[in-house]
């Protein structure tokens, strides 16, 4: 029988101090910033590991410790015209901690003076204020109040701060965590000194974080695993491609040497119009296909590709009414949405449709709300394809159609406004929690979204798609 990854049968991976902790254990940050810093421990030049902390009560940390916390990357796609297929064993996470079961243990972090950085991502959902998370809870619920709890034990026990970096796809990630830090700091009376500490001790940085990273291969892991000759339930999937803009202080650099050790980072003092061009032309396309690929029966980016009707479908999204909400030059975004087709059609990967579903409210909120609101103030008129996409994603949320994978209050809410379905576009678009705004002060989207969804209703996505690419 072939053996479980593990320390045991790799001899000889080098065991690296903890230097960093990461809110997140799942396939992203550890095929992103996990991998990365194997690459900078490869060459000698960062000498430290990760300890990762589940974020919610579900996850990976008892598989992680089945295997010793070791796991295999598996680069797949094309870079510079030539193909990549590497695979490699990932020593640079030490343990994951569960502060849902060891909270002191948790809490314990703030004592170790290695541990110098902070990363993150709990998806977009996760970086949000949570009404009655306490200091003393063990833990908080959500993941600033835990933040909080164990900087506030940092700052206690009078040792220095964090630099701390987000890679949550909201915008402004570093900021929104900090002053829901503050708000906790604040709401709990931990005193000007803890607040002084905070603001003087600690560097928030913001982030923006691309690579395409599908996940465990499903499909093809039974072969993978005679190939690599060990069991590896964590394995993960992701393209070669990756960037990385840090927009943070330039010692960085050199504290975090990720471009010496030839990375693709940026560390810049104004990372807007990278994050534009990668939130809006990758992932607001990403988005937009989910609701209406899944309910033509499509499961991968791949099979929208492979389709002539949606692939239509998101050029027109990107050209006719993306870019030109975009303000880049117009040459920049034209090569870089041929740059994400091409990674889109990625023969390699198979980045699944309901994987991109996870959490889709607060994904379509912050990845295309902001364009097609934009786009109506200035052409007075709504963009057909990305109103369309909206329906589709609101139908999804009936739970009927397409499984639906979002936190437990928002799925209360849709089943809540769908138990009225004379009342649904009115009571949804009207929802604060959900869109930060009343959207039926939009001039014109409740009407499209209703006539959208008779559509959706009496024909099926496919062919409402076809009514509306030329
Ligand atoms: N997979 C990709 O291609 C990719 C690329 C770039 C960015 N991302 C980002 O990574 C995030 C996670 O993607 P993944 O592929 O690692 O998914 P995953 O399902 O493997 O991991 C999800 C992680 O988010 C945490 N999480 C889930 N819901 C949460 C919540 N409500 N509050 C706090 N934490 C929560 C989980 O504990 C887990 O650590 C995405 O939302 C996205 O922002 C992913
Ligand atoms: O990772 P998610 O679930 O937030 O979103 C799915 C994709 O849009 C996303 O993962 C992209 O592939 C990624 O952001 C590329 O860098």
């Amino acid at each position: 029988m072939t053996k479980r990854l593990s320390r045991s049968n790799q001899p000889g991976l080098p065991v690296y101090p903890e230097r960093m902790i990461q809110f997140g254990e799942g396939n992203f940050m550890r095929a992103f910033v996990d991998w990365q810093l194997q690459q900078m421990n490869n060459q000698g030049l960062f000498n430290g590991s990760a300890v990762l902390v589940q974020p919610i009560g579900q996850g990976l940390g008892a598989l992680m410790a089945e295997q010793d916390n070791l796991y295999t990357v598996l680069l797949n796609g094309i870079m510079q015209e030539q193909t990549v297929n590497s695979r490699e064993i990932i020593g640079s996470v030490s343990r994951v901690i569960s502060p849902y079961e060891d909270y002191a243990a948790y809490l314990a972090l703030a004592e170790d003076d290695g541990l110098e950085f902070i990363t993150s991502n709990t998806t977009e959902a996760g970086i949000a204020y949570h009404a009655g998370d306490a200091l003393n809870d063990a833990p908080p619920k959500s993941f600033p109040a835990k933040l909080t709890a164990l900087l506030h034990r940092r700052f206690e026990l009078g040792k220095k701060g964090f630099v701390i970096i987000p890679c949550e796809l909201i915008d402004r990630n570093g900021e929104k965590l900090r002053e829901i830090v503050q708000q906790y700091a604040a709401e709990w009376q931990l005193g000007d000194a803890f607040a002084k500490w905070l603001e003087e001790e600690n560097t928030f940085c913001c982030s923006l974080v691309d690579r395409i990273v599908p996940g465990y291969p499903r499909d093809k892991a039974a072969q993978l695993e005679a190939e690599l000759g060990y069991l590896d339930n964590l394995m993960v999937t992701a393209e070669p491609f990756l960037f990385w803009v840090i927009e943070g202080p330039s010692w960085l650099a050199e504290k975090l040497p990720l471009t010496e050790a030839g990375l693709n980072v940026v560390i810049t003092d104004d990372m807007t119009p990278y994050r534009e061009r990668k939130v809006h032309l990758l992932n607001g396309p990403h988005t937009a296909m989910v609701p209406l690929g899944m309910m033509a029966g499509l499961e991968t980016v791949e099979d929208v590709m492979n389709d002539e009707t949606f692939l239509r479908f998101v050029k027109e999204l990107m050209n006719d009414e993306l870019i030109p909400m975009l303000d880049l030059p117009a040459d920049e975004l034209t090569s870089y949405s041929a740059a994400v087709l091409e990674r889109f059609k990625n023969p390699f990967v198979r980045h699944e449709l309901a994987s991109i579903s996870l959490n889709s409210i607060s994904k379509f909120k912050s990845r295309l709300l902001p364009v097609l609101l934009r786009y109506q103030q200035e052409r007075g008129k709504l963009p057909e394809l990305m109103t369309l996409a909206f329906a589709a994603l609101l139908l999804s949320y009936r739970g009927d159609r397409v499984a639906r994978q979002d936190g437990a209050e928002v799925l209360a809410v849709f089943d809540q406004a769908w138990s009225s379905p004379g009342s649904f576009v009115q009571t949804i678009l009207k929802n604060d929690s959900l869109w930060g705004q009343d959207l039926t002060l939009v001039p014109g989207l409740s009407d499209a979204i209703s006539a959208n969804l008779q559509k959706l209703e009496s024909t099926d996505s496919r062919a409402a798609l076809t009514q509306v690419v030329s």
